[in-house]
């Protein structure tokens, strides 16, 4: 089993990302870790924090000259803008003389609504939003994005890779019919404003953001992950939380503002008819059962099929709106605006990169679950082994050797 767990907060001297299950003999680097972090600050609409912040990895175990042990891995990223908050979010106690004055400690009593704030205060018993609002913060996908290029390297030495795009910014949308990104163009979306694989499609997005921007409005959109590579029978359809698409829609509506995860052609195959809704198997060369489409994300039965998977993620739009949104003052009872400080006008593409992080994990860990091993070889070998065993379908017999003989055994 591999699990995962971060702390830390968002103005805090560091995050911090543990992770323990994955196997001896991973190669990963501190740069390669620096360097997933800094996509997931790209994007066209990501505020001024992106810019003047910076993330510092440091890799404090489970892992030696380039390569993870088995041993459980802790990386810290700290927070260049610490000093600026030492006294706010001391862990100790403060002299409040010292607090006293301070801009950045004045008590945020009103709740912004679409973040934690208000039912937050009202849970922990808080009055004011900081102490929860720190947490509740995306800053923390920091700490998932970086447990996640482990799990991909991992994936990557047994030719699993996980790509992620933008598919819809606001209520602009890449065509239905839009070639999918391969393993081999993460260089060009990473280097689209938004990364989106559809050139026109991006350049109306980018202007959907200007106009957004100007109006002191936010959006929202669309991410989709693919995973190449993935071997059939990853997760089961033998117990609920065992099903690969459960364990996947959870770990995607577990990023902040996640608001709906589809499978494949999720709701769109709702409206379809059946015979228009599945993937029809036919026999390939080497006696391999081939899908004539992907409509089902490369899931059936909570189990990966040997295709693509294909997973979406729609995000709601960045809930800070600069036309600040209207609240109450829990101080004075007044009606008043929500706190704006600054926000993000859209964070679509950070979402991909997080989600990308985030599918890496689940699959990594269902990959662990059904082939083991203590160090990287062996379970590639034990994969090598189940791919090699899989019995191939038999060449078709003869239409009169199949006459009489071929009752419908499912009735
Ligand atoms: C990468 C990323 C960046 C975000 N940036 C902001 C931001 O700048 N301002 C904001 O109000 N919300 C931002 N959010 C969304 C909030 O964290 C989210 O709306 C809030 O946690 C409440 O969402 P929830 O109801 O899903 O928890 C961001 C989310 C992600 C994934
Ligand atoms: C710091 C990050 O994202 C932050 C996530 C976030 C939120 O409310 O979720 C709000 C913004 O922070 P602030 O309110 O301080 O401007 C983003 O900048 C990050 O992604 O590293």
């Amino acid at each position: 089993m591999v699990r995962w767990l971060t702390a830390g907060e968002s103005h805090g001297s560091a995050l911090v990302g543990m992770i323990e299950g994955l196997p001896a003999g991973i190669p990963v680097t501190t740069q390669e870790i620096q360097d997933a972090l800094a996509r997931r600050r790209l994007g066209y609409g990501r505020g001024a924090r992106m810019k003047f912040e910076q993330d510092q990895v440091t890799l404090i175990g489970g892992v030696r000259h380039g390569s993870t042990l088995g041993s459980p891995i802790a990386i810290e990223i700290g927070n260049t803008e610490w000093p600026k908050w030492e006294k706010v979010m001391s862990p100790d106690p403060v002299d409040q003389a010292e607090l006293e004055g301070l801009a950045r400690n004045a008590a945020l009593t009103r709740p912004r609504p679409g973040h934690a704030d208000m039912a937050g205060m009202q849970k922990y018993g808080f009055d004011e939003a900081r102490p929860l609002l720190e947490r509740a913060s995306a800053r923390e996908t920091a700490a998932r994005v970086a447990l996640g290029r482990v799990a991909q390297a991992f994936l990557q030495e047994l030719g699993i890779t996980t790509v992620s795009h933008t598919t819809a910014v606001g209520t602009v949308s890449s065509p239905e019919d839009a070639v999918l990104p391969a393993p081999s163009d993460v260089n060009y979306l990473d280097a689209d404003p938004l990364r989106c694989f559809h050139a026109d499609t991006s350049a109306r997005m980018v202007t959907e953001v200007d106009a957004a921007h100007k109006e002191g409005e936010t959006l929202g959109g669309v991410v989709e992950v693919l995973v190449y590579g993935a071997p059939v029978g990853l997760g089961s359809h033998v117990h609920w939380d065992r099903r690969l698409d459960s364990r996947l829609a959870a770990a995607l509506m577990g990023i902040q503002a996640i608001k709906g995860v589809e499978v494949g052609d999720g709701f769109a195959t709702a409206t379809r008819r059946g015979s228009q809704a599945h993937d029809e198997i036919v026999r390939g060369e080497q006696g391999d059962p081939v899908r004539t489409s992907n409509r089902a994300g490369g899931i059936e039965g909570g189990m990966s099929t040997g295709g693509v998977l294909r997973v979406r993620a729609g995000m709601k739009p960045i809930a800070t709106v600069p036309r600040a949104l209207a609240t109450v003052d829990t101080s004075t009872g007044q009606a008043t605006k929500a706190h704006h400080q600054r926000s993000d006008v859209c964070a679509v593409p950070a979402a991909g990169v997080v989600a990308e992080a985030m599918v890496a994990l689940v699959v990594a860990d269902a990959v662990m679950e059904k082939f083991g091993g203590d160090s990287v070889s062996e379970t590639r070998r034990n994969l090598e082994s189940f791919r090699a065993a899989l019995a191939p379908i038999p060449e078709p017999i003869s239409e009169d050797e199949a006459t009489g003989s071929m009752g419908d055994p499912l009735q």
